[in-house]
């Protein structure tokens, strides 16, 4: 079979829009998120439906260039990237794979196939049809030499907002959250006192690689897990080996109750100071988000502890501008005082009307050069710069 001439994709992905999934009720955020992002000064057209779980940030031509710059892990509010380059409307229900496969056949071929849809009830009914078709097509693309599964890295997303409707694009490799809807399915793990526990499971996959959390969660680390009741968080770093100060008046529950690697202090997680540093702190007090970046704030520059994550609770309004406001404290206090830092931050699967933040203080020069060579060898620059501010 003669096949048309294909567009050549990885070096011109003819970038239509940007989609993005998210929880629904964050689009306007997510959203603006992605056109800061961009960088542009004119209009750019965003479409979203409130609650809908995700929005299309349309690319004009000169400015795709730009578009393949945006980077998963700077957009908090994101769950998913992907570049969209074609849409399919009207779809006749009697046969969907005709057009699709019409449409494939002007590509290069992809390494993967998803189809996926938006993380709402109303969506969730089109799963079903999702693997259904989706096998149907997959063997289909097999044959014709559009899928290669020795390929690297260009993984096809088929989005369906419904039944008639498809959006192709790419999920690029390292760009892209590696579960399906971008979220990740973690399983409750046995004897853990709540399901906040889940969060910090999640936050740890998403913000490190598993070898670099085995180096950052070691035995016999100390913690401090500030709102700690009835114990989700010290569970997980309690299962990692760490020993825990949980600092809360509320009890602890279930196992986490005198635990021998936890030590219970009802006291004022904003007045709490250990005796000696520690290697974490972790938070996750329902608290004005200023008052708990600044309490962060305070223990990373004293020295209390070397890196942290932690909760931010999100007003109703104006969510962006308060965690701009935030970040703003924790990089100008931060810089102030001369502390070279990375700092991430995400909307997690498991949060709701808050974010999640982990700021890692990196080593000095001075500590660098004490262990590289005792005290006597050349200052060694750590060579990592700031994070820059996330954008709005
Ligand atoms: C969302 S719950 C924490 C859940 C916990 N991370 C878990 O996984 O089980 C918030 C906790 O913060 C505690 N809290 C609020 N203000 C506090 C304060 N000033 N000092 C200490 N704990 C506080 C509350 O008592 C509550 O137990």
């Amino acid at each position: 079979m003669t096949q048309p001439k294909r567009m050549q994709f990885f070096g011109n992905l003819p970038i239509e829009a940007i989609l993005l999934y998210c929880r629904p009720g964050f689009e306007a955020e997510c959203a603006t998120e992605a056109v800061t992002a961009l960088g542009a000064d004119e209009d750019i057209t965003v479409v979203y439906e409130e609650l809908s779980g995700y929005a299309r940030v349309l690319i004009p031509g000169h400015l795709r260039e730009a578009a393949r710059s945006i980077r998963f892990s700077s957009l908090i509010f994101t769950r998913q990237l992907v570049f969209e380059f074609m849409s399919l409307t009207d779809l006749p229900e009697k046969d969907r794979l005709t057009p699709v496969l019409d449409a494939l056949r002007q590509f290069n071929s992809f390494t993967e196939l998803w189809l996926e849809t938006p993380d709402t009830n109303d969506a969730k009914a089109l799963s079903g049809f999702c693997k259904r078709f989706g096998a149907r097509l997959y063997d289909a693309m097999f044959e014709e030499g559009l899928i290669q599964e020795d390929r690297d890295g260009q993984r096809l997303v088929l989005f369906w907002p419904d039944m008639k409707t498809v959006h192709f694009g790419v999920a690029q490799q390292g760009n892209r959250s590696e579960w399906e809807l971008g979220i990740p399915r973690l399983r409750m793990p046995f004897g853990a006192p709540s399901r906040s526990t889940l969060k910090l499971a999640e936050a740890i996959h998403i913000f490190m690689s598993d070898a670099d959390a085995n180096q950052r969660f070691r035995e016999g680390m100390r913690a401090v897990d500030i709102g700690a009741a009835p114990g989700g968080w010290t569970f997980q770093l309690v299962s990692r080996g760490l020993k825990v100060f949980a600092i809360d008046n509320g009890p602890m529950k279930g196992s986490m109750q005198g635990h021998p690697q936890v030590k219970h202090l009802r006291q004022d997680g904003f007045k709490f100071r250990p005796d000696k540093p520690v290697d974490w702190l972790v938070c996750d007090m329902v608290e004005q988000p200023v008052r708990v970046a600044n309490l962060i704030v305070d223990w990373l520059e004293m020295g209390l502890a070397r890196e942290s994550i932690f909760n931010l609770k999100l007003p109703m309004k104006k969510r962006l501008e308060e965690i701009e406001r935030c970040f703003g404290i924790i990089q100008g206090r931060l810089e102030e005082a001369g502390i070279q830092y990375t700092l991430q931050a995400k909307q997690l699967y498991h949060d709701r009307e808050e974010i999640t933040v982990y700021v890692r203080k990196l080593p000095s020069e001075r500590e660098h050069q004490v262990k590289r060579s005792g005290s006597k060898g050349k200052p060694v620059k750590s060579g990592a710069k700031p994070a820059r501010r996330p954008s709005k």
